[in-house]
């Protein structure tokens, strides 16, 4: 098994009547990019917080490489950049990165290091204040990874910036990923976390709903198909996919639980059968409808 970089049971945050987070047991493996993904208000930047320390979890404990979260030297290994960093506006990018590296007592070629990585090493000179928000965000990225953290920990990065802002964003956290760096990123932005991420943790109302890679999670391909007469065709279908593995869409077609593997052989049948073939595709559910279906069963809900 891969090394856990984090691994939390039962995480628990109670705020008065609310529970922010409930029961949260969830894994981090080293080199992956894990999403955590929920609506707002679901509990991710409360879950983040237990980790790095800086609140303490009600029940329930957080381990980061190993070691209880919150411990000073446990803490130091995680980079993390959570509602918007905070520089100072008359100073430029490399002179408020020097400030964080000299109080960790970083040499100035750690800098360098990080402008390079965040694409920001031609405007390090220019003062913050005059950064777009994506730069600013960028510079904040910079900041989380001085040090080489073991752990990158991105509380909805992408959050506040234009569609530009948000590919390089993107392109940021993937080719850091490509380095070899474990990153979190929250996210309410499905399509962000499907194109991005290795896994993710699907969070609604404090609870952890599901764990899994993008691919399990989206149930694999399904077959969409349109054939007459239409009957005929679905009892084909059923034949192979099972009657629960057949879904009729609205506009006529069938929806079926088979991959995109399964058509030739499925036309064959409905051809010989006599059933017209019109269109046959491979479709495959977005996380988007993945998470709707999630959360709006009843006894997810608490
Ligand atoms: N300090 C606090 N005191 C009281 N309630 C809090 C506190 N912090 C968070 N909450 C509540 O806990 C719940 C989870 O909040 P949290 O910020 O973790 O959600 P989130 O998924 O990060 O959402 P967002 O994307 O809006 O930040 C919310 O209902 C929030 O109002």
């Amino acid at each position: 098994m891969n090394e856990l970089v984090v691994e939390t049971d039962g995480l628990t945050k109670r705020y008065g009547d609310r529970l922010a987070v409930d029961r949260v047991s969830m894994t981090v493996e080293r080199g992956e990019v894990y999403g955590f993904l929920g609506p707002n208000g679901a509990g991710k930047t409360t879950t983040l917080r237990m980790m790095l320390g800086l609140i303490r979890p009600t029940a329930g404990s957080a381990r980061i490489l190993g070691q209880p979260a919150g411990r000073p030297d446990v803490t130091a290994r995680i980079g993390a950049l959570i509602e918007g960093p905070g520089f100072y506006p008359y100073l430029s990018g490399r002179d408020n990165l020097r400030t964080l590296a000299r109080y960790r007592r970083l040499p100035d070629t750690e800098l360098d290091r990080v402008l390079e990585l965040v694409d920001l090493t031609d405007r390090a000179k220019d003062a913050f204040k005059g950064y777009s928000l994506g730069m600013k965000q960028r510079l904040g990225v910079a900041a989380a990874m001085l040090g080489s953290p073991d752990l990158l920990v991105l509380d909805e990065p992408t959050n506040g910036l234009d569609p530009a802002g948000m590919a390089d964003m993107r392109a940021l956290v993937v080719s850091l990923a490509e380095a070899g760096q474990t990153v979190i990123l929250s996210s309410h932005i499905l399509a962000e976390v499907q194109e991005i991420c290795d896994r993710v943790g699907v969070i609604s109302n404090g609870r952890l709903l599901r764990e899994s890679t993008v691919a399990e999670l989206r149930g694999g391909a399904t077959l969409r198909l349109r054939a007459t007469p239409e009957d005929a065709a679905l009892a084909i279908v059923m034949r192979s996919a099972g009657e629960d593995g057949v879904r009729r869409l609205g506009d006529g077609a069938l929806e079926i639980g088979l991959p995109a593997t399964a058509a030739p052989r499925l036309v064959k049948e409905l051809v010989g059968a006599g059933v017209d073939v019109h269109e046959v595709t491979a479709a495959e559910r977005s996380l988007e409808d993945v998470f709707f279906e999630m959360t709006s069963t009843k006894e997810l809900v608490s």
